[in-house]
């Protein structure tokens, strides 16, 4: 069974359970960073769970939410490895996956619905990366991060 490493801060408790539900309903296994309380929290810390979870294996995938997705992205970004979309509709998740990789996937509960949330999720984890051409590009990203 596949594993999604999920985090969120204060503004995405309630996303982060409809989201996890709704994961585990396609077949995955959850391991879940928090937070699960509403008392106000950094971001950060949650975005660096989910990214070394993902860096290490421990999962396969990251799911992270903030208010927008952007704090909580740029923190798990920072993780040598993961990469990270950012995104508000499906498109953009789908195509994260087939032409760059992405292994972790954030958006903002202050942004989308719910059921916004659910079809990014699915195109986000039903694509596959293509390779190919796009191998040498984010050949290129992972280059930066050893200069
Ligand atoms: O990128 C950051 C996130 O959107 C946070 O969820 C947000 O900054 C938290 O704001 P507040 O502390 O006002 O709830």
């Amino acid at each position: 069974m596949k594993k999604i490493a999920m985090g969120n801060d204060h503004s995405a408790v309630e996303m982060k359970e409809a989201i996890k539900a709704y994961v585990e309903q396609k077949g995955y296994e959850v391991i879940d960073f928090g937070t699960n309380s509403s008392e106000s929290c950094d971001y950060p810390v949650y975005g660096e769970k989910v990214g070394r979870a993902v860096a290490s294996g421990e999962a396969d995938y990251g799911i992270a939410i903030c208010g927008t997705g952007i704090g909580i992205g740029l923190a798990a970004g920072k993780v040598k490895g993961v990469l990270v979309c950012t995104c508000s509709e499906p498109y953009s998740a789908r195509m994260s996956r087939r032409h760059n990789n992405t292994n972790v996937l954030t958006f903002g509960a202050r942004v989308v619905g719910v059921e916004m949330a659910k079809m990014i999720v699915d195109e986000w984890l039903d694509n596959e990366y293509e390779g190919g051409r796009h191998q040498r590009r984010v050949d290129m990203i992972f280059d930066i991060e050893n200069k």
